[in-house]
């Protein structure tokens, strides 16, 4: 059931399955951006938490501990108790998710379920992460062996709080590893209270640890710490190359990132009109625009382009803007002031370099951090709203006239996470795919983001990939171990 008075239990740091106070004692406010108001103090973790979290994690890594003692298959069922503990807590979670970030208490429960499958898959896989054996010359027998990375850090942002926190703790804890999370400083509220199940789950001390706090004190002592391996961070290109740049100058920590994007949904004169503009209205309003992989370009046709836009902007006229917890609302405020007066910066510039403002534009009544829904038309390339992420619901509607012109404008840009195409012509559909530079591609869909997938960036989205074998893949270390045979057998 929604519930905006939920009880908050858990506003601690997360170390060695236990909730404790920042050692400096420091605590920070933790708002709703519905109202603006604080919702909870929230422990301030600092440098000198980070060091205890990671004590802990390596403690946890040791040889001989019952992390690394436990079967895989061990592994496997405590991630599937957690997602039964999350299915039991789903409406506290979806909760805490809607008070602190603003996303319906809708979209909410619809993360938790992804996220919940996500942990299910990763389950799965605990078991059947294995190496191979080699035909080396020689009489020797070479074997290839997976293990663990070690101790990762790991720095969500606020958008998806509980779905990016799981993207990363279920393939790491399926793999062996042990974690420091960060999550986002908007966002605590769902992590502690993950961090409260994983504990009631049974994963021993140590293996999963949570300092909430700020980024150039937290995420920068985890990025800098000597004794971790890796580093796992989804958020913004700026912040990707600190902590590239802060993971060479440490230890050389392996570091996979998922950044952001400005990504081109083509919609094709032989689509079916309705269905295209709902699936453009999707790929750029879900979670009001604060997505990764949002569909901010939206190329269209000559033939259906004035059509299009008419309908486009009605379609944004009609969605429902309000607090997370009423029924109906398709979307809550923006997650806090600086993102709301970024995303109003965005649609001022937007007017004044000639973009015609078809719907929104503006501020949605006077308290929270409500943003109107905002299609554009007469959009051009250089304009600062086609070529900058915005993350926010503002539509930007693009024309083009030929395959060849909008594959070129398309990847016209540093970004490479996500592209779309509506078409009912499966040559325009396979060359557009083949031709785009971007981790993935929907054809006749959009945002269709599965466990079982990889998801991750070209350019400057980023490197490596979530979710799938891949995920897996990132918190693995490969070892050749060749044994000398007496005769060749
Ligand atoms: N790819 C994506 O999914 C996302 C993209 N963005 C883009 O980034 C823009 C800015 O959002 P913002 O929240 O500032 O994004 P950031 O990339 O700065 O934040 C993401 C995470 O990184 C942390 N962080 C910040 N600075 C450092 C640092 N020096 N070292 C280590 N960790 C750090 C943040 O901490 P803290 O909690 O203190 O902020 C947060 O946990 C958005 O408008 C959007 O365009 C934002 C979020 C997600
Ligand atoms: C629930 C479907 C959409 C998931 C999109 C994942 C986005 C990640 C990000 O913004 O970093």
């Amino acid at each position: 059931m929604a519930n905006p008075k939920q009880e908050i239990k858990y506003t601690k740091l997360f170390i060695n399955n236990e909730f404790v106070d920042a050692k400096s004692g420091k605590t920070f406010a933790t708002l709703n951006p519905a109202t603006e108001q604080p919702i909870v103090s929230v422990a301030e973790g600092d440098k000198d938490d980070v060091e205890a979290a990671v004590r802990a994690a390596k403690a946890a890594f040791a040889r001989s501990a019952p992390w690394r003692q436990m079967d895989a298959s061990g592994r496997g069922r405590l991630l599937n108790r957690l997602a039964d503990l999350m299915q039991r807590d789903i409406d506290t979670l979806a909760n805490l998710e809607s008070l602190d970030n603003g996303k319906t208490f809708g979209d909410s429960q619809f993360d938790i379920t992804c996220a919940i499958d996500t942990f299910r898959y990763y389950a799965g896989w605990a078991d059947k992460i294995h190496g191979s054996t080699v035909p080396s010359d020689g009489p020797v027998l070479t074997y290839i062996r997976k293990e663990p990375v070690g101790v990762v850090g790991q720095i969500i942002p606020w958008n998806y709080p509980i779905l990016m926190l799981t993207w990363k703790w279920a393939p790491a804890l399926a793999a062996g590893c042990t974690l420091v999370l960060k999550p986002a400083e908007q966002t605590p509220l769902s992590a502690l209270h993950m961090a409260a199940l994983s504990k009631e789950a049974g994963f021993p001390d140590g293996v999963i640890n949570v300092v909430n706090g700020f980024g150039p004190t937290v995420g920068a002592a985890i990025v800098a710490h000597p004794d971790i391996r890796k580093v796992a961070f989804t958020g913004s290109v700026e912040t990707g190359r600190i902590i590239l740049s802060g993971a060479s100058t440490s230890n050389l920590k392996k570091v996979s990132l998922e950044l952001g994007g400005k990504s081109p949904l083509v919609i094709f004169n032989d689509a079916d009109l309705d269905e295209a503009v709902e699936i453009a209205h999707n790929a750029i309003f879900a979670n009001h625009g604060q997505n990764c992989c949002a569909g901010s370009r939206t190329f269209v046709q000559e033939g259906i382009y004035d059509a299009f836009v008419a309908k486009a902007a009605e379609m944004a006229r009609q969605r429902k803007v309000g607090d997370a917890f009423q029924d109906g609302v398709q979307q809550g405020p923006q997650v806090d002031e600086e993102q709301f007066k970024k995303i109003l910066g965005y649609i001022e510039s937007a007017q004044a370099e000639g973009a015609q403002l078809q719907a929104g534009g503006k501020r949605a009544g006077t308290v929270g951090y409500f943003v109107e829904p905002t299609v554009f038309s007469n959009v051009t390339d250089g304009m600062k709203i086609a070529r900058e992420e915005i993350f926010g619901p503002v539509q930007s509607i693009l024309k083009f006239s030929t395959l060849d012109e909008v594959i070129e404008r398309a990847n016209s840009t540093e970004y490479g996470l996500a592209a779309g195409v509506v078409t009912k012509d499966i040559n325009t559909a396979i060359t557009f795919t083949n031709a785009v530079e971007a981790g993935s591609v929907w054809v006749n869909c959009y945002d269709y983001v599965v466990p079982t997938t990889p998801f991750g960036g070209y350019k400057q989205s980023g490197s490596g990939r979530e979710l799938g074998y891949s995920g897996i893949e990132l918190y693995l270390e490969t070892k050749s171990v060749t044994i000398k045979l007496p005769a060749k057998v």
